[in-house]
């Protein structure tokens, strides 16, 4: 329960709603208890008035009807209690659940990168959804049950002690083995549910991934072989899914016996002492005998109370293991840090911490807004950990990494990143429209400043020749535009937010070198204040820039201009010169 105590905080906020519940379950069971008695007071009227202890037909009439008013009355208030329980409780957990899952999300988007690089995406999924679904089932079933089951059992031993304490010891003897034995049931049934769940996400991973992958696996004509892998997987889940029902095809015939059990004792030894004049009353066999039957789903649920707690123990165990990590990347500053663009990297060495590959090795450069810096190199050469620097997607030593000549930590985190328009070396669009996707740099941005940010993207053109123009909303991963269009729609997004500092992480490459061309063209005009960098694997993205770096290996092995890198031997000359003969082939 240790991790569970993790939810107390929303017990307390909900703890109104909570306490009407547990006082409605209250009156509820008592409604309950009304039931049987009436039964047994209506047989034992028929049973006196048979055996000529009463003679007045009349009576016996006059007592049914009235025992069966009472009856009817609280049979209706207390399924009218019933459902008002379940509107506090029930609702309850639905509210827990909501607040849960914000809380989780909003944790999740606070974490840094590297924790998405640790954690796979499916377990942030599942503990969002699978794990809090059953911290629920405590919060909400679990808790209710719990409380009926303690209410039913005081109310209604109590008063079965009252009226035949020796009937009720044997009436009640199988109860707790009923319990153990529904209990052990439960944990069997939870271990093969969750194996159950496995194969499901495996299948669902499975089939996910032929999906998005279908070109490939049609360009390779591998669709037997994958048809083969899913068949087998299909295969596994059913075969796990029967195991699972053979289990839960037990639950109920355990329950019907061992209450055929507890029946069979009320009978016998309530027959038995009735005969006595140990029991007085005939009656009170009948009622004995409701009292057990209602007794018994309590009492099984006891088992499935456990389980039911045991489950939310160890998701809450993984809800709060994410909830505890920290970011690695804090806002250590409060008042508000407005930023230039003035961006300095001082002897920069950088070693990612997940894998200790060294990405950079003292880099030095400065860029100023107004100024556009190119960085060249071979692939892995630490192009894009250079901007993720600067986006501070991790930390480095203060003195290493300013901007306006202050440590890049000493900012705000969240004006620095409003600073920052970047795209990204994939191009990643969500299933929405063409315009929310280049709104998602502004917000609020009207449809002119959309067209503007598309036309200076060099992607209106494209976009209005879709039947849908703006509106056209794209399929998962944005697979309705091609590589180069996708491209320029993240840059649009990046050009709309305005932003002072712009980083263009190989973002040209699938776009033809006319169109290149027009968009650093663009750019150079709409960039005139702001502080670029463009990563590139292309001498014509890097030609116009004001100045250019080459890195090679993490180290910056050249750096001039365009025309002072073409007159002097080394990479940047040798690359010029492959992609001039490539140009004119
Ligand atoms: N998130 C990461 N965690 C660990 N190592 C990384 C990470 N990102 C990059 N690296 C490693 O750091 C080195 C530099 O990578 P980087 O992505 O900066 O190169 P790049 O020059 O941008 O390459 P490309 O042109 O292929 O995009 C590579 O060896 C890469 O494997």
């Amino acid at each position: 329960m240790k991790e569970l105590k993790y939810l107390n905080k929303y017990f307390l906020k909900y703890k109104g709603r909570l306490l009407l519940g547990v006082f409605i379950t209250i009156i509820a069971t008592v409604f309950k208890l009304v039931v049987p008695m009436k039964v047994g007071d209506s047989v034992t009227a028929v049973k006196q008035y048979l055996n000529g202890e009463i003679t007045d037909i009349a009576i016996v009439k006059h007592e049914l009807l009235i025992n069966i008013l009472l009856l009817l009355g609280a049979a209706l208030l207390s399924a009218f209690f019933t459902f008002i329980m379940r509107q506090t409780f029930i609702v309850v957990s639905r509210y827990v659940e909501y607040d849960l899952k914000n809380e989780i999300f909003q944790h999740y988007e606070k974490l840094s990168l590297g924790f998405y690089k640790q954690n796979r995406t499916g377990d942030l999924m599942n503990r969002i959804s699978e794990d809090v679904s059953k911290v629920r089932m405590y919060v909400g079933p679990a808790l209710m049950y719990g409380i009926t089951t303690v209410t039913l059992f005081i109310v209604v031993i109590s008063y079965m002690f009252y009226k035949a304490p020796i009937l009720t010891l044997y009436a009640i003897a199988p109860l707790p083995i009923l319990s153990i034995a529904i209990y052990k049931l439960s944990v069997l049934i939870n271990q093969r549910t969750t194996i159950v769940q496995q194969y499901l996400s495996r299948l669902t991973t499975f089939t996910q991934e032929s999906f998005s992958g279908i070109a490939v696996i049609k360009a390779y004509g591998i669709e037997p072989r994958t048809n083969t892998n899913f068949e087998e997987l299909a295969d596994g889940s059913k075969v796990k899914n029967i195991d699972l029902a053979k289990v839960q095809a037990l639950f109920f015939p355990l329950m019907m016996l061992l209450i055929g059990v507890s029946n069979i004792l009320v009978i016998y030894i309530g027959g038995t002492r009735y005969i006595n004049g140990q029991i007085a009353e005939f009656g009170t066999i009948v009622e004995f005998l409701i009292y057990v039957n209602m007794l018994t789903w309590p009492v099984a649920v006891v088992g499935w109370i456990t389980s039911m707690i045991q489950q939310a123990e160890a998701s809450q165990k993984r809800i709060n293991e994410f909830l505890e990590t920290e970011p690695s990347i804090q806002n250590l500053v409060e008042e508000s840090t407005p930023v230039d663009g003035n961006i300095e990297f001082n002897n920069l060495s950088f070693t990612y911490p997940d894998t200790g590959i060294t990405a950079l090795k003292n880099v030095s450069f400065t860029v100023k807004p107004g100024e556009t810096l190119a960085i060249i190199g071979n692939t892995g050469s630490g192009k894009s950990t250079i901007l993720e620097l600067i986006g501070r997607l991790y930390d480095v030593k203060e003195e290493m990494l300013k901007i306006d000549n202050t440590a890049i930590r000493d900012l705000h985190l969240e004006d620095l990143r409003d600073s920052i328009g970047y795209v990204p070396q994939d191009a990643f669009l969500f299933s929405d429209s063409l315009r929310n996707n280049i709104r998602f740099g502004k917000e609020n941005a009207s449809d002119e400043e959309v067209i503007e940010a598309a036309k200076n993207a060099a992607v209106h053109k494209n976009i209005i020749g879709f039947k849908n123009g703006y509106d056209t909303v794209l399929g998962e991963r944005g697979i309705t535009l091609s590589g180069g269009q996708k491209q320029r729609v993240s840059i649009a997004r990046a050009i709309i937010k305005d932003p002072q500092i712009l980083l263009f992480d190989d973002c040209l490459s699938a776009v033809d070198t006319e169109t290149e061309e027009e968009i650093l063209q663009n750019l150079h005009k709409i960039s005139k204040k702001k502080t670029t960098i463009i990563v590139s694997h292309r001498i014509s993205s890097a030609k116009n820039a004001n100045k250019i770096i080459v890195l090679n290996e993490g180290k910056i092995i050249q750096q001039g201009t365009h025309n002072e890198l073409v007159n002097s031997e080394g990479y940047y000359k040798e690359l010029y010169a492959k992609q001039l003969l490539e140009k004119e082939k």
